[in-house]
């Protein structure tokens, strides 16, 4: 098991590939020094943004021991600081490179969904690793997408094989691992017993190569079944819907969810999986690591199509990326105590939730994933403007 030390993902090895220090970064980051307002409210305004930081503009990260509501997280503001200015000087990939593992013969729609929202976010380039079934589809969803078609399900290997195909996957990935700056497991990724097998091998080696994991749909399926794929992983993620959340809760803590005591329980849940950052989705997206706990609740649509949960994945990959980066590169020993992990989700919730609203806004009941996407750069430009 991992260390448990609450700085750990500073102690990470950090390749420094995605983010160079370039002389605005560097001059923001001065600006963060002179300006970052008190120990646990870190992270005011990004200076290189069009509004100016101010104490008002901090996260608010509710204390673990208070009872009582949970603080609204300054999701605005922090997706300000963390989001990467846009240099010129910066070449391909520095921006985030993101690896979706998902897509079967049942679901092409939702590993297309979480690529195609890390690119609409920012990074630089996204990747899918699916079956050889959903490989042709997904491509022809999209040319910007990177596909692998390198996964298989029990149907196609006998049993004489499973044990050459199953490291033969293991391979093809690994080649590719060291370049992520996050990975996303699970949208649309089935519930195949030898995929699930072969799924958990790649999360065990993103793991040992320190690579930051979104853990979402049959993802969420896979760990629950199998929770020391997780345990400890303080780079790892887990983005449950209802359901999910309830099957979570009923397998680490025993019991059912308690809506009256949401924060207490989330944050128990985090705690008993060894630290690791959960966002549990709904009417509000409640967000803790197991030592504090924040929410946002902005408005986004009352249209609850499938395929949020998606975009929401891959948008949270790219923020979790960003910020890290941007810690790690940070010297303020303030900003240090600060979860990226925490940081991705509560940036990545604010952007869905204001897409949301803007698609809403033009399709009324006829909103679909797709229009929503189509506002992740309206969305995400209203709140840090890319600039000339
Ligand atoms: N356009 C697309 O391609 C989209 C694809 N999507 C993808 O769909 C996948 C499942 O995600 P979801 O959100 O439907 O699962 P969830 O809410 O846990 O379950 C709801 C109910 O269904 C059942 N059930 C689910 N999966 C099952 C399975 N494989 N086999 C059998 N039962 C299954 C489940 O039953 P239970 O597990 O409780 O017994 C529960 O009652 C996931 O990969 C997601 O990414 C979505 O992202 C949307 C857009
Ligand atoms: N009742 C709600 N009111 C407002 N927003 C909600 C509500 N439920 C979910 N959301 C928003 O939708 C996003 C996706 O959550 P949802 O519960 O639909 O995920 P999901 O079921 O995993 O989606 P998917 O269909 O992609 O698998 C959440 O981030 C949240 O912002
Ligand atoms: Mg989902």
């Amino acid at each position: 098991m991992r260390n448990h030390c609450p700085h750990a993902w500073h102690q990470q090895q950090h390749s420094g590939r995605m983010w160079a220090a370039s002389p605005a970064f560097r001059r923001r980051l001065f600006l963060l020094r002179s300006l970052s307002p008190s120990p646990c409210a870190a992270l005011p305004g990004n200076a290189a943004c069009s509004s100016s930081p101010s104490p008002s503009t901090s996260i608010r990260v509710n204390a673990m021991s208070a009872s009582g509501p949970v603080y609204e997280a300054d999701a605005e503001a922090v997706v300000r600081r963390i989001t990467p200015p846009l240099d010129r000087a910066r070449h391909k990939g520095q921006a985030g490179k993101i690896a979706v593992i998902g897509g079967c013969r049942e679901y092409t729609g939702a590993p297309y969904f979480a690529a195609i929202s890390a690119l609409k976010v920012g990074a630089d380039l996204s990747h899918v690793f699916c079956t050889r079934d959903a490989a042709t589809v997904i491509k022809s969803y999209s040319p910007e997408l990177i596909v692998h078609p390198i996964l298989e399900e029990s149907y196609s290997v006998s049993d004489g094989e499973r044990e050459y195909v199953s490291s033969r996957i293991l391979t093809e990935v690994a080649k590719w691992m060291e370049r992520f700056d996050c990975i996303v497991v699970g949208p649309g990724l089935g519930r195949d017993s030898f995929l699930l097998d072969c799924v958990s091998n790649i999360m065990r080696h993103a793991r040992q190569a320190n690579i930051p994991t979104v853990v979402d749909g049959d993802g969420l399926f896979l760990i629950t079944n199998n929770l020391s794929l997780v345990e400890g992983n303080l780079l790892a993620i887990l983005t449950p819907n209802v359901y999910e959340y309830k099957r979570l809760v009923q397998k680490v803590l025993n019991c059912e969810v308690n809506e009256e005591n949401a924060s207490e329980q989330l944050t128990a849940l985090c705690q008993k999986i060894g630290g690791i950052t959960i966002m549990r989705k709904g009417k509000a997206d409640i967000i803790s690591d197991g030592k504090t706990v924040t929410q946002v609740s902005t408005f986004g649509s009352p249209r609850r199509c499938g395929g949020q949960g998606d975009i929401l994945s891959g948008s949270v990959a790219v923020f979790a990326s960003w910020a890290r980066h941007f810690l790690l590169t940070n010297e303020y020993p303030t900003e240090k105590s600060v979860n990226p992990m925490m940081l991705g989700c509560i940036a990545g919730s604010l952007l869905l939730r204001k897409a949301a609203s803007h698609a809403f806004e033009k399709n009324k009941r006829s909103t679909v994933t797709t229009d929503i996407i189509e506002f992740l750069g309206k969305s995400l430009e209203d709140i840090c403007p890319a600039g000339h």
